[in-house]
């Protein structure tokens, strides 16, 4: 990380202090000391040039960053978080920053978009939420391709990389990006990767509307139960993070299925599908075949799908979606950077096997493995909710209708009826998209984090040595 000088009064004696990172157990980074003396205070001099020289050769490194932070999010500590734990952090590595701390939604994305001098930075750090990350992504991704007359617009326009890359201290409530990315959720580790330069490419999925830009994301997009409980939770933000929590178990009881078509486009010619139990990891291999694959990516190898039916949940899963909620995520074996998402169809089943379904999010038992559950890697799919049900249809949900009763009364919305609605909403990196008509595409490595993805335990848990946490 750095090195510095001792000045030892009345001392012949050199000294100087190296920080390093150190590995500790769960993925988590410490910054470390090593204290060096030597009796020969020129010789000690020249270990400490030598050591600032070989620093300042590795480019990769961040010298100016251009912060946001959001105090809304979470539990309301990002400014804490950043001064107390992220700020030393930079000012012993030398890295200078310019700090705005937000003070509406939106702000960082449109400052991002209209003001910021972007050339005088070497990236930008979101201390925040996946909801943070979304706009600091919205405003980076839109000011690239304004830049080269990109029409965002349109679906099928290839949209240019960013060459900025973008580190994040987790302070949200799922910082399920920061997990999935980086295997913890600690803000001392973010800062570490982010100090010593990591670069770990994402894919990014655009969301359009009849060829009208909606949004981008890189986690989750989630219809039905993600999108209801996201939906249910923003009115409940008073109880922090654990609104997730509360909204989770009533949407679970209040078993709410959607209508409607999905079509996809199977992803072809990559390494990998959504059952493997291989994981996304960092590595030389990893970051070789993420090259490959980019490269032969063609949508017009691939012939469109149909399924039609009644969903509680379709979820299109771009990374693991791996969070402190469920450890392994919602599609464990899905790649960061392969130019895929993971869509995941849940059919209308009984409450029970929901449960079975969702409590093996947080298990070692494999979610897909059972039979309302279908998942396919794909690079494109859309969505389009069913308008009016046929007859019986209707007749069959009458029938429903009756045993649902018992739950409608702590359905807010449907207190009476015991209805289902006939819309969800999308829930898109967290945040509520009201547009139930969709068109996603998946573009190949469009951001870079300073990240390095999850690395192996084996790699670097010393068992007789692991760090004070
Ligand atoms: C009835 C028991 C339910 C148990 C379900 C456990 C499964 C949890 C899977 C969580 C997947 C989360 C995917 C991440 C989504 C985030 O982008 C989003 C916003 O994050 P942030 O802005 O940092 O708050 N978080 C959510 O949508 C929360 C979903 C929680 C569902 C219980
Ligand atoms: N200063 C602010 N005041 C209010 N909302 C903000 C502010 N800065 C950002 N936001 C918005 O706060 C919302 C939640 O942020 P996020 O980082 O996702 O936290 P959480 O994980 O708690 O949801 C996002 O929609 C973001 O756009
Ligand atoms: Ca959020």
């Amino acid at each position: 990380i750095s090195v510095r000088e001792e000045d030892e009064e009345n001392s012949s004696r050199g000294r100087d202090d190296v920080m390093y990172v150190e590995r500790c157990r769960q993925h988590r980074w410490r910054c470390a000391e090593v204290t060096f003396t030597c009796s020969d205070v020129a010789l000690c001099q020249r270990w400490v040039s030598s050591i600032r020289e070989q620093l300042v050769t590795i480019t990769s490194r961040p010298k100016h960053l251009l912060v946001y932070i959001n105090p809304y999010g979470g539990k309301r500590q990002g400014k804490r978080i950043y001064e107390q734990k992220v700020a030393p952090l930079f000012a012993q590595a030398g890295i200078s920053t310019d700090v705005i701390v937000t003070e509406y939604a939106n702000h960082a994305r449109d400052h991002l978009r209209t003001e910021a001098e972007l050339k005088n930075f070497d990236g930008v750090v979101c201390v925040g939420g996946d909801g943070m990350f979304s706009e600091i992504i919205h405003g980076l991704i839109w000011r690239t391709q304004i830049d080269d007359g990109v029409d965002t617009n349109c679906p099928d326009e290839t949209l240019l990389p960013c060459s900025l890359r973008i580190g994040i201290i987790p302070a949200g409530s799922t910082d399920c990006i920061c997990f999935a990315t980086v295997g913890t959720n600690d803000p001392v580790t973010s800062a570490l990767h982010i100090i010593v330069g990591d670069s770990q490419p994402i894919d990014v999925c655009s969301v359009h509307h009849n060829n009208t830009f909606l949004r981008y994301s890189v986690s989750l997009l989630g219809y039905g139960f993600y999108g209801d409980v996201l939906t249910d939770s923003e009115r409940k933000r008073w109880m922090g993070p654990a609104r997730y929590d509360f909204s989770g178990v009533k949407m679970f009881l209040t078993h709410h299925y959607y209508e409607g078509t999905v079509s996809y486009l199977p992803a072809r010619g990559i390494v990998g599908t959504p059952r493997d139990a291989t994981r996304c990891r960092s590595g030389l291999a990893a970051e070789r075949e993420r090259g490959q694959i980019c490269l032969f990516v063609s949508e017009n190898d691939s012939e469109w799908r149909t399924v039609r039916g009644k969903f509680l949940a379709i979820n299109a899963a771009s990374m693991s979606c791996a969070c402190p909620r469920s450890p392994k995520g919602l599609s464990p074996a899905a790649h960061l950077a392969n130019g895929t998402t993971d869509l995941i169809l849940v059919r209308k089943c009984s409450r029970f096997d929901f449960l079975r379904h969702l409590l093996r999010h947080t298990s070692k038992d494999d979610q897909f493995d059972l039979t309302f559950v279908e998942v396919h890697r794909v690079r494109r799919f859309r969505f389009t909710p069913r308008h009016c049900q046929s007859d019986s249809d209707l007749e069959l949900d009458l029938q429903e209708s009756s045993k649902r009763q018992i739950f409608s009364q702590i359905c807010r919305d449907h207190p009476a009826c015991g209805c289902t609605p006939t819309y969800s909403s999308w829930n898109c990196d967290g945040e509520i998209l009201t547009h139930t008509a969709i068109d996603v595409r998946v573009h190949c490595q469009l951001i870079k984090l300073f990240a390095r993805g999850i690395e192996e335990p084996a790699v670097f848990e010393d068992v007789a040595n692991p760090c004070a946490i």
